[in-house]
């Protein structure tokens, strides 16, 4: 069997489909694993990405976590490491980016790497260090509002310099459209001034084909899935020569369930129950009050899932968060909600659903951890960054389509668009 060439650590779950779909639409063939897996590898793959829900957990556990999935992917044989996080570079004031980045750096030996959370298809952008989202930079977005990593900075040199050791540089827009021989010039220049991390400057797909060949050299990279566009290229493989998987025909019933309250997640869920969709939403105040909220959905639920997809969410505006966390607190709010969704899902499935969407990464990684799902295949996109995917469950042996979708992807329609693409 052919031994993976780019081993990816992913810090959240609707990342790592994010990740291998763009790995597959570059040529790869891909396996994802949930969680580091107790076996060695038994499929051919030119990529493992292992997802962890390490993005919001504290850092010495996400350090822990991510070595613990380096040394299986190094025993997997990998030649590159690839630490993904988020296009909008989420992480709380301890990190988790920082810290783990430098003690994969330190286990891999590496003086070098960089961060890139460019994603242009999705709108991210970096110039000078600074990360655009859409037309607005990241501070002014609404991921200054996130429940979990409220970003208020937009500049990343100085944010992963807040959470780093070593010091960090930058590869700016002048370097990077020069080329692999510009950014390798700046590289050095950086080295030699004791820098150990830089930002990339990255504004298109083609600039990131084009620097692809200068990460080549590098133990790890660090990046959003933008960057996985230029890297097969690095293996002799190309947009093409690898596909997405075949899924098998979609049956069973259909729902979403959200978690996320992310600009876009609040917009698919209005159109959602503007055109008609039969929508359930979740109170955490009801939740904290002891109610069995999760039981009251699924009856909800019951009756309706035949008729076409139901929605059950957690989804609000931030004035609505904001106010729930001011009672509960940031964490204890984010977990109740995530482990009522997590048992719904649960329910859901058990219920005859086989084919879910899940809006979140934390929602998605607590909905995947509670379905018992080990690995999951690729297959076909539905918007930039989110594909359906399939995986079998000890609650749907027969397997289930599964859709993760991270909280600021796909348009309006996102909901509808995703179960239309399964018919
Ligand atoms: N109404 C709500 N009030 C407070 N917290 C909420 C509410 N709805 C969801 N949450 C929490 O907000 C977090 C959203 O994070 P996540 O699922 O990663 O979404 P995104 O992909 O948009 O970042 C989760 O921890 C979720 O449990
Ligand atoms: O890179 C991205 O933006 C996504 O792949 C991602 O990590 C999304 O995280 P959530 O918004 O928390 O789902």
């Amino acid at each position: 069997m052919t031994r993976p060439l780019l081993g990816c650590i992913a810090d959240d779950f609707t990342g790592a489909t994010d990740l291998a779909n763009n790995l597959v639409r570059g040529g790869m063939r891909v396996v994802q694993a949930i969680g580091v897996p107790d076996a060695p590898l038994d499929e051919p793959a030119d990529a493992i990405v292992v997802a962890l829900k390490s993005r919001t957990i504290p850092a010495d556990q996400a350090v822990a976590q991510s070595l613990e999935a380096l040394c299986w992917l190094q025993a997997q044989g990998v030649q590159q490491v690839y630490f993904k996080y988020c296009s909008t570079f989420d992480s709380t004031r301890a990190g988790n980016i920082g810290p783990v980045t430098e003690a994969l750096m330190d286990a891999l030996g590496c003086d070098f790497t960089i961060a890139c959370p460019a994603f242009p298809d999705n709108g991210r952008t970096v110039f000078k260090g600074y990360l655009f989202v859409g037309d607005e930079l990241l501070h002014e977005s609404g991921m200054r509002n996130h429940p979990l990593t409220p970003m208020t900075d937009s500049n990343l040199v100085r944010v992963l310099q807040s959470q780093s050791k070593g010091k960090v540089g930058l590869v700016d827009y002048r370097s990077v459209a020069r080329g692999p021989a510009g950014i390798a010039q700046r590289i050095e220049q950086l080295r030699a001034q004791g820098v150990r991390m830089a930002v990339v400057d990255a504004t298109s797909n083609d600039e990131l084909i084009a620097a692809g060949p200068a990460w080549a050299g590098l133990p790890l990279v660090t990046a959003g899935s933008g960057i996985a566009i230029g890297l097969p290229q690095n293996f002799g493989l190309h947009a093409g020569t690898g596909e997405a998987a075949q899924l098998p025909p979609a049956q069973g019933l259909r729902a979403i369930v959200s978690g996320s309250c992310s600009v876009a997640t609040n917009a698919q869920v209005v159109e959602f129950l503007r055109s008609g969709g039969a929508g359930f939403a979740i109170d955490p105040l009801q939740l904290a009050a002891g109610q069995d909220v999760p039981a009251q959905a699924l009856e909800w639920a019951r009756s309706r899932l035949e008729a076409g997809p139901v929605l059950v969410y957690a989804t609000a505006e931030p004035a609505s968060v904001r106010a729930v966390q001011d009672r509960l607190g940031v964490e204890a709010a984010g977990a109740l909600v995530e482990n009522a969704l997590a048992a719904i899902a649960q329910g859901l499935v058990r219920a005859g659903v086989a084919q879910l969407v899940v809006a979140g990464g934390e929602t998605s990684g607590a909905c995947v951890q509670a379905l018992g799902i080990a690995r999951m295949r690729i297959g076909p996109q539905i918007a930039p960054g989110v594909p359906w995917c399939h995986a079998r469950s000890p609650l749907a042996p027969q397997g289930l389509h599964l859709a993760l979708k991270s909280g600021n992807f796909g348009g309006a329609g996102f909901f509808r668009d995703a179960f239309e693409l399964l018919r």
